[in-house]
């Protein structure tokens, strides 16, 4: 069956819809389950075992893509692993990011900031997987600095260390997919709501691509044009592929 997609600019209206007077979602309750399927798709690809590393490196960038990292974060806390989050730029425009980095150190969750050592959490020996909460739909491209630093680590690594993005591979157009042979590959996708049409050019033998953030009705689905996606019981994330 052919992907369903919608593009970054439909994308952004229904998530203005979503949060708007008549639809009544505040952006506090999309961005829990966000980050809780993100969380759920780590789970399901990398089970929890006593016996095996359970740390996560999540790195989240300054808007809401980074949110629904560190909301990822807490879940993964929650389900056994050792998350470790990187927020070297941190949004003042609302407190609630503040609130959400309290949540995190109230579950003992180290937050790393700008200057600190995070580089030594890319070894594949002690870190199950890096979760990419930098950057999702709103992502213009040229990558400004320390995230494209940041993402030329996250290449050199990828090789031995799955990456798990959130809504969109960082770096990535949303639209037309991935700018050069230089741009980050992740292990994991997780769309959000709806897959944006650069997952269209994932390569599905290198990526597993789910589907979450699981809040829409059919018929809001069907007036933004895709078919909703079955998902099965209470799951918060669908696999596709
Ligand atoms: N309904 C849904 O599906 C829901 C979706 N949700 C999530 O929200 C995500 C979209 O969030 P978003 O709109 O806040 O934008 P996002 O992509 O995080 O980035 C914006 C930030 O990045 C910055 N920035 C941009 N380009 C840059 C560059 N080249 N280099 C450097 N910086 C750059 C930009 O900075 P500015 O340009 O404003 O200075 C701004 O700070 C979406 O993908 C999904 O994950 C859920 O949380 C809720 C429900
Ligand atoms: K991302």
């Amino acid at each position: 069956m052919a992907l369903r997609t919608i593009s970054s600019q439909l994308a952004a209206q229904l998530d203005k819809e979503l949060m708007g007077p008549e639809v009544g979602f505040t952006l506090e309750q999309l961005m829990e389950l966000a980050g809780l399927s993100v969380a759920q798709a780590v789970v399901k690809e990398f089970p929890y075992s006593e016996t095996r590393k359970s740390q996560v490196l999540v790195i989240a960038g300054p808007g809401n893509n980074g949110g629904d990292g560190l909301v990822c974060a807490r879940h993964l806390a929650l389900s056994g692993f050792q998350p470790v989050v990187y927020y070297p730029k941190r949004t003042t425009k609302t407190p609630f990011y503040a609130q959400l980095v309290n949540q995190l150190k109230f579950f003992k969750v180290p937050v790393l900031g700008a200057g600190d050592n995070w580089a030594q959490y890319l070894d594949h020996t002690k870190t199950l997987c890096v979760v990419d909460a930098i950057f999702g739909f709103s992502f213009k491209p040229p990558v400004r600095e320390p995230f494209g630093s940041i993402l030329q680590q996250l290449r050199h690594a990828q090789q031995n260390l799955p990456i798990v993005s959130v809504d969109i591979p960082t770096g990535w157009d949303v639209d037309e997919g991935p700018a050069d042979s230089d741009c980050i590959i992740p292990s994991v996708l997780v769309s959000l709501t709806v897959p944006k049409p650069c997952a269209a050019k994932i390569d599905t033998c290198e990526t597993h691509h789910y589907v979450g953030g699981r809040f829409i009705p059919r018929d809001f689905a069907l007036k933004y044009g895709f078919e909703p996606f079955p998902y099965e019981n209470l799951d918060q994330v669908l696999r596709l592929h």
